[in-house]
């Protein structure tokens, strides 16, 4: 048996074509959502992200401003530029793309992002709304993997779920996600810390691996039948592979590929984040 492939490549091109539609009737209304990126350095994953991002922003018709800031920038001008992209009305939204550089302050930095204008979900604000179940941006790849599974029909509703990570972007809100009455899964939340960490996954209906070690899932950590998320990304050789091993797919009953999954959905959220923002902005124009 070999597991189903959930293409996230085809359901992201599917949800930019929607989000299409959504930026063009806001155009018509005088609305144009624009995506502003902060990148400091030159990691070459990083450049990758963001550049994938604007191309993104260019097909569903979003404004994208781009900010690129060298390695060496300080945080009072990591400050400033981020003080501009609040200030600038063509901007509707925006991201600082980590990691940032060591020496620059990543809490400081989203502590900074206005709220209105928190496209990744991650500022500390809307991190404390998804905590307390207000509306507000979701965090991407969380979003986009519940999206992800929805569009396949995955039930989630009772389903237990084993993530493997804790990490802010991911692991930790996704788990929150997860748990809202709308989804209605039960979630183990284990990581590198968690003792016998197979007799978890091993019970698991759906299993998402987001800890950044490549082919660290192996088949005999997965149920049979079981749905894998792939989320992790390492780069082996300068190219992207995920946490899953390939041996998984002969006993999962679907996986998402990496790449090719999960990651094209981060993006296709990150562009719906805008799009939610700006027709709730124009609501109340
Ligand atoms: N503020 C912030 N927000 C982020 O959302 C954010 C971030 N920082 N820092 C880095 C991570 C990583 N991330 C990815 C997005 C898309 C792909 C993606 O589209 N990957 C392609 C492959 C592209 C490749 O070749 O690497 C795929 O999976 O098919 C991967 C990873 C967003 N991140």
């Amino acid at each position: 048996m070999t597991a189903e492939r959930i293409d996230g490549k085809a359901v992201a091109a599917q949800i930019k074509s929607e989000l299409k539609v959504r930026v063009d009737a806001l155009r018509e209304r005088g609305v144009v959502p624009g995506l502003g990126t902060v990148l400091v350095g030159a990691d070459p994953g990083s450049q990758i992200y963001v550049g994938g991002k604007h191309k993104d922003c260019a097909e569903v018709g979003i404004a994208s401003i781009r900010v690129d800031l060298p390695e060496d920038t300080t945080q009072d001008e990591l400050d400033a530029a981020i003080a501009e992209l609040n200030a600038n009305p063509a901007c509707t939204g925006y991201i600082v793309q980590l990691p940032l550089p060591r020496h620059l302050d990543e809490h400081r930095a989203l502590a900074m992002i206005d709220p209105d204008k928190d496209a990744d979900g991650l500022a500390p604000a809307s991190l404390g709304k998804l905590v307390l179940n207000e509306p507000g941006p979701l965090p991407c790849t969380p979003r986009g993997i519940v999206e992800l599974l929805r569009r396949h029909e995955v039930d989630l509703d009772g389903a237990e779920v084993c993530i493997v990570g804790r990490g802010t972007t991911v692991g930790r809100p996704l788990s929150l996600l997860l748990t809202r009455r709308s989804e209605n899964s039960t979630v183990i939340q284990c990581h590198t810390g968690t003792k016998d960490l197979f007799s978890h996954t091993a019970t698991a209906d759906i299993v998402v691996a987001a800890v950044g070690r490549p082919g660290f899932l192996t088949a005999d950590m997965v149920k049979p039948g079981a749905v894998v998320v792939d989320v992790g990304v390492s780069r082996v050789d300068g190219k992207p592979v995920g946490d899953v091993a390939a041996d998984v797919w002969e006993v999962a009953s679907m996986v998402t590929p990496n790449p090719g999954g999960v990651g094209p959905m981060t993006r296709a959220m990150l562009l719906s984040n805008v799009v939610d923002r700006a027709e709730e902005l124009a609501g109340q124009a």
